[in-house]
């Protein structure tokens, strides 16, 4: 699934109307039927889960909860059927941050039960082979419970609202509509709009000139900003986006939720907090990145008419990172088929440089991911102080103990490394490493003189960070794989920078410093040297612990070894973490009792 800009969706909007001669009425149309069908699952996910959709439920927002942080269910849409994250690929599962999928909402195709949205064999249907359909997905049982606010800017976002709400009205929920500004300000599609729901009579009413009681409603919609917007929201925007917040109600956000900035996921004073958002025609950035994937709560993506080539042939660059991206883009074979013939060095050989005296558990984690990943054998270079205390606590793996007879690394060691990198599939250095004496020097030699792939991780990205390394020389690719705070040493900025367009940083730093760099935390970016980035959507807050990106070292080094490419390896690697940090989540009391070796042992 590709993952755009407000400018591409811009050019992709000009592209559907003025080459392909789609009218903007239509995609608006269309835009408005995908979030009034959104409305609607929810009306019915919350009348099941309470008995009825009555006034006031909306303070409850069953079966939709925002962020709410618990143990994921099902493992990851590996079904191919479109379902790719978060709540929506593990259904009713209560899983933290935000969440993405493809969509048809409600029944399609065939003999469809208007009246409850459930397929139904035998209404309609007849022995002659006539058939009719419900349009099941607009319906709703009990829509009589059911008030909805519809909040409608003066822009086309604006429009989308108002085209839901003619929708809402004919599946029998009351609706009233909210003018941010005068109705005369609205102009093109948007007015169209305005002027076809007040032919059909539904109420409105003009922000700051009529009363109103966000409250009094069982949902509101929230169409006043979308991807048009600039900064933080003015007067009736940002008053009625914050009464929709106080308001306690459902909130389903048309296209993005007001008040985010749609590239950075930056949350501008006030934003809405959506339960739903029903991103229109192609995923936002701002909708994966966080703040912002916290605001947008369940994310679901609708086509609008727009063709999806055009995010191809518009060069758009990044993708969410799912199994159809992996097998079909990446060429990764999920399925990781070992052959019946295979032996241990089919599965290649990791080289670890790791540890050293107070952090040796780091090189044994990443050692042990590596092994878990599937390579055939480990060798872990540690300084040789270590030996004792490690021998035998891993039977399987190799020790190579280096000159370190205080257990601290030393720059004169890096002989012996590459003498041992000779005969392995690839390197990782910087687990639990700790800095040294010399060691700008020491690493500059392992990165101009290995003859393979290498990871870098931990201390090793903080002596880049120190280093000018633009200047050294590397045959083979590099995968850095920072945390924030070492992302932040390497581009010499403050965390907070990082984190307020992760994507954005994430590519730059790549393509600048011809790199495979993995920016860790919640939605992973992988970005790669030719400026294509990958946003993974597995993981769980629960690996926030020691250890866990030590355990992500191993894996894309046992995967490397292997043999597959570094973008397949980084991308992979991250995607099995996190799928083994939600597996090992479900496996404990509570996901905070979650550790490192826990990842491992799910994987
Ligand atoms: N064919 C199409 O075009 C399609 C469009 N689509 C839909 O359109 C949306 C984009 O629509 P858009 O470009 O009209 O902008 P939109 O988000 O409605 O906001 C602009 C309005 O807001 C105002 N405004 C701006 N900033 C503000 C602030 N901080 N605080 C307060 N006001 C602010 C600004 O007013 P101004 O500053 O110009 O006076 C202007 O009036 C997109 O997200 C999707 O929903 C889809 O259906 C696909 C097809
Ligand atoms: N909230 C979260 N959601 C998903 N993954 C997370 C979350 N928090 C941490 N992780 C993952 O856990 C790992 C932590 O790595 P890192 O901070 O390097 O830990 P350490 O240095 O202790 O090994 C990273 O892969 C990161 O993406
Ligand atoms: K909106």
């Amino acid at each position: 699934m590709d993952v755009v800009t407000a400018e591409e969706m811009r050019a992709f909007d000009r592209d559907t109307i003025e080459r392909l001669g789609i009218p903007a009425i239509a995609l608006m149309e269309n835009a408005g039927r995908a979030i009034a069908e959104e409305v609607i699952a929810l009306c019915r996910r919350r009348a099941s889960s309470a008995g009825g959709g009555a006034w006031g439920a909306g303070a409850v927002d069953g079966g939709v909860r925002r962020n709410e942080a618990g143990v994921p269910g099902s493992d990851v849409g590996r079904d191919g059927a479109g379902v790719v994250g978060g709540n929506a690929r593990r259904v009713g599962a209560g899983t933290a941050g935000g969440v993405v999928r493809c969509s048809e909402t409600g029944a399609t195709g065939g003999v469809a039960d208007a009246s409850s949205g459930r397929g139904a064999p035998g209404f309609g249907a007849d022995a002659t082979g006539f058939t009719v359909s419900g349009d099941a997905a607009l319906t709703l049982a009990g829509a009589g419970g059911e008030h909805w606010l519809v909040l409608a800017g003066k822009g086309n976002n604006g429009g989308d609202g108002l085209a839901a709400a003619r929708h809402l009205r004919e599946a029998g929920i009351a609706v009233t509509l909210v003018y941010a500004a005068a109705p005369e300000s609205l102009a093109g599609e948007a007015a169209l709009q305005r002027d076809a729901a007040a032919a059909m009579g539904i109420p409105a009413v003009v922000y700051g000139k009529d009363a109103l009681d966000l409250a009094a409603c069982s949902g509101i919609v929230d169409a006043l900003l979308g991807t048009g917007s600039a900064g933080a929201p003015r007067g009736a925007y940002a008053e009625l986006i914050a009464a929709a917040n106080a308001s306690g109600r459902a909130i389903v956000s048309a296209d993005i939720p007001s008040g985010l900035d749609a590239d950075t996921g930056e949350t501008h004073e006030p934003c809405m907090h959506a339960s739903v958002t029903v991103c229109l025609a192609f995923l936002k950035r701002g909708l994966l990145q966080y703040p912002g994937a916290e605001a947008a709560g369940r994310v679901v993506v609708r086509s609008i008419g727009m063709p999806a080539a055009l995010a191809r042939e518009g060069g758009v660059k990044v993708s969410l990172l799912t199994p159809e991206v992996l097998t079909a883009r990446l060429k990764v074979d999920l399925a990781r088929r070992r052959s019946p013939e295979g032996h241990k060095g089919t599965y290649g050989h990791v080289l670890l440089a790791a540890g050293s005296l107070r952090m040796s558990g780091a090189g044994l984690l990443s050692a042990r991911a590596a092994l878990r990943a599937g390579c055939g054998l480990v060798t872990w270079a540690l300084p040789e102080k270590l030996l004792p205390y490690v021998i035998g606590s891993v039977p399987e793996l190799m020790l190579a103990p280096v000159a370190g007879g205080d257990g601290e690394w030393k720059a004169g060691t890096a002989a012996e490394v590459l003498r041992l990198s000779a005969s392995r599939d690839c390197i990782a250095i910087g687990p639990g490493l700790g800095r040294f004496e010399g060691d700008t020097e020491w690493l500059r030699r392992l990165w101009e003189e290995t003859d393979g792939p290498m990871v870098i991780d931990a201390d090793a990205l903080n002596i880049l960070a120190d280093a000018d390394y633009r200047s050294w020389s590397r045959r083979h690719p590099v995968i850095l794989t920072p945390h924030p705070g070492e992302m932040a040493r390497l581009a010499g900025i403050s965390t907070a920078e990082v984190q307020r367009d992760r994507i954005g940083l994430a590519l730059s730093y790549a393509v600048e410093h011809g790199v495979i760099l993995v920016l860790k935390g919640a939605h992973t970016v992988i970005a790669t040297p030719e400026g294509q980035a990958y946003i993974n959507i597995t993981g769980h807050p629960g690996m926030g612990t020691g250890g866990a990106g030590d355990v992500l070292t191993g894996i894309i080094s046992g995967l490397l070894a292997q043999g597959l490419d570094a973008d397949q390896a980084a991308a992979f690697g991250v995607y099995l973490h996190g799928l083994a940090g939600e597996r090992a989540a479900r496996k404990r009391d509570h996901p905070a009792a979650l550790m490192a070796g826990d990842i491992i042992e799910a994987l």
